[in-house]
């Protein structure tokens, strides 16, 4: 049984519908040893023959056996593999890869066996010292001879240990000294038990092969033996074991070449990652814009404490209790209007679940507030309850009896702009006007020792005593001392929305009591409109993803048409149609999480500083970049970049071997 058995080929090239056979019945067998070379005039089809025998083609009738085994030139795999395995090739150009150095064009082959790294390296030093080329190894083809290319090429071609070397006029463009040295290595191949199939239009070099044939109008028309071949000893029948190519090899041949063409990429990379960036901007200004606005509204009130006033069922009475709350001593009768709070109303109040504790508190309007001889008018004097922050102290502390806490900037800072604070321990006078019970207009005064100053974000000024001192201040003016509104603390912020809800439903006779606006359906109407704007401006930006996008489509396209003579190369070296489209895969997936990297840098960087500007305005860290906006970017990069390498990638992989080979 021959090694290589070729049965009634047949080939024929068709140009629309009209064929033009090229092989016309091929009958040749082939042993291990021989050195054969295929001699026949230019076009007679030696090259068809070659991509036959070397498993490139599979559009043709007859069979090739390998030890007796058909192949099946319809199964990919097997024909993956028999490339992989079994043959080497050598062709006339040399089919280097240009963006690998010598010594990766020889770990291409080697990387689809079962070796380990270290030993791939060793072997293809290995092969690279004996064919003259060990000080060359890190040099790219481009910075290499003819001769030493082709050496290159040999030492490729040997580095999986194929049993068959299929060599397309090797010497075709060598100097005689080159064709010399490279027939002596094609020699010592086939002495060590390997097939050299070697075609060639030279006699010197059919000359130095076993056995030539001749191949004349499709047709073998002689084939002589010229020296006796001895058969392999078994020491020369060692086969190194094959694997197919892992992803991690694909994925550093991939930043090899991304390596190489940095220029280029370097821009795809920017302008992919100047659309990342906004987006990221954005979301983090989102982030600190919603950050901001709750932290404003905390600080002005705390959403622990609900205010409660009672309810006035009617348009008329609001406005009423608007009016007396504002001016008591115009509304006149009205006030007596002014609902108040009962002992069973607090008690029914505290009874609410969540509820901790329920605070009384009278607020009283137009306050007279006498330091010394100068009088300063203070829209409203309240009780202190616990919805006021003490954050909104700026000197001294909250009232005690008898004390007062005035409000910084209608009160204290009038008396002194400056010097403010020396106001703390003094004594005022404090008065204001209301109803009693006869509806008589009477004055609540009295003097009392400044013992905090606030500055209240709200605007209103505040200027604040304690329940027991209000209530005191009230009894000897005799008015009722009756709350006219209540703070109810609850035990969680997230319980705020309830609790008003719950309140407000308490009814006595069918009638709502009491009114309780809750500060967290205001926060979570801003957070939606503030998510809503963050959104709209994140897709804004994004849309320059789909630019990204399409510049990734753009250079991948031209990648693969660029590189149609690699991917013929790898192809013939044994990658599958799979590991081509990993490859261009891989690439466009690395163009995706450098972009990504980059945005993250800019986003960062233009994002400190853009906060430390808007921070001077509004003394609040306004772009939040978070670790899940990082992760959605990377999320997205990569999601782009896969879908932008899908065509491409599909198109490398089913292009033609012997196509992409042929390209210029
Ligand atoms: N893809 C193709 N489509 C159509 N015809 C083709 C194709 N490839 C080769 N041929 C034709 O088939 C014939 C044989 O080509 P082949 O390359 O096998 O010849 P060759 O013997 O290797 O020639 P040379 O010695 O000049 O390299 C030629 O006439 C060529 O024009």
């Amino acid at each position: 049984m021959s090694y290589l058995a070729l049965n009634d080929i047949h080939k024929s090239y068709y140009i629309g519908k009209t064929a033009y056979p090229v092989l016309k019945g091929i009958d040749l067998t082939f042993e291990l040893g021989e050195f054969v070379t295929i001699l026949g005039e230019s076009g007679g089809g030696k090259s068809t023959l070659m991509n036959i025998i070397g498993g490139l083609d599979r559009d043709f009738d007859g069979t090739v056996s390998v030890q007796g085994k058909v192949l099946d030139h319809h199964h990919d795999r097997q024909l993956d593999r028999y490339r992989r395995e079994t043959v080497g090739y050598i062709y006339q150009a040399y089919n280097l890869i240009s963006h690998l150095t010598v010594l990766d064009n020889v770990m291409l082959s080697l990387d689809m066996t079962k070796l380990s790294h270290q030993a791939r390296m060793k072997r293809a030093r290995g092969l690279l010292n004996q064919v003259g080329l060990t000080d060359q190894l890190k040099k790219y083809p481009s910075q290499l001879s003819g001769g030493q290319k082709q050496r290159v090429a040999i030492a490729r071609a040997l580095a999986s240990d194929p049993q068959i070397i299929i060599a397309d006029e090797p010497t075709g463009a060598l100097d005689a000294q080159n064709t010399i040295e490279v027939l002596a290595i094609l020699k010592r191949i086939a002495a060590n038990g390997r097939l050299v199939i070697c075609v060639t239009h030279s006699e010197t070099v059919a000359q130095a092969g076993t056995r030539i044939v001749q191949l004349t109008d499709g047709k073998i028309t002689d084939d002589q033996v010229i020296q006796a071949v001895s058969k392999p000893t078994k020491s020369q029948r060692t086969k190194l074991l094959a694997r197919p190519l892992p992803w991690r090899i694909s994925m550093t041949t991939a930043f090899k070449h991304l390596r190489h063409t940095w220029s280029w990429n370097t821009l795809i990379v920017l302008g992919t990652a100047i659309g990342l960036f906004a987006v990221m901007l954005f979301n983090g200004l989102g982030n600190g814009l919603k950050g901001y606005i709750n932290h404003q509204i905390n600080s002005i009130v705390d959403p622990q404490s609900i205010t409660v006033m009672r309810y006035v069922n009617s348009a008329k009475a609001q406005e009423e209790q608007f009016a007396a709350q504002a001016d008591p001593g115009e509304a006149g009768s009205v006030a007596a209007h002014m609902p108040t709070f009962s002992v069973g109303q607090v008690t029914a109040l505290r009874e609410l679940a969540h509820v901790v504790k329920v605070e009384p508190g009278i607020a009283a309007s137009d306050a007279m507030i006498t330091i010394g001889k100068t009088s300063y008018s203070a829209p409203q004097l309240t009780t202190w309850t616990s919805t006021e922050q003490v954050s909104t102290l700026k000197a001294g502390h909250v009232a005690g009896d008898n004390q007062i806490v005035l409000d910084k900037r209608s009160v204290a800072q009038k008396w002194s702009p400056k010097d403010w604070r020396s106001l703390l321990g003094q004594k005022v006078n404090v008065a204001y006007q209301t109803l009693n019970s006869q509806n008589q207009l009477v004055t609540v005064q009295r003097q009392l020792t400044v013992a905090g100053i606030a500055d209240s974000p709200t605007g209103e000024g505040l200027n604040a005593v304690n329940y027991a001192t209000m209530q005191s201040m009230r009894a000897a003016a005799k008015v009722t001392t009756q709350p006219t509104f209540v703070t109810v603390r609850i035990n969680g912020r997230k319980q705020n929305e309830d609790v008003v809800s719950a309140i407000n439903h308490v009814k006595t006779g069918g009638k709502q009591q009491f009114a309780a606006t809750s500060i967290s359906s205001a926060l979570t109407n801003v957070n939606t409109y503030v998510n809503l704007a963050t959104a709209i401006l994140a897709a804004i930006a994004g849309i320059s993803l789909l630019v990204s996008a399409l510049m990734i489509i753009v250079t991948m396209f031209m990648s693969v048409s660029a590189r149609m003579k690699e991917i013929g190369i790898l192809r013939s070296l044994g990658e599958s149609r799979r590991d081509i489209r990993r490859l261009f895969t891989s690439e466009a997936l690395m163009l995706g999480v450098f972009s990504a990297t980059l945005a993250t840098g800019l986003a960062y960087g233009l994002g400190f500083w853009l906060n430390h500007v808007l921070y001077r305005i509004a003394g609040y860290n306004l772009v939040q970049i978070k670790a899940t906006n990082v992760m959605s970017i990377f999320i997205i990069a990569l999601v782009i970049a896969w879908l932008a390498a899908i065509l491409p990638a599909r198109r490398a992989a089913r292009l033609n071997p012997i196509t992409a080979l042929a390209t210029e």
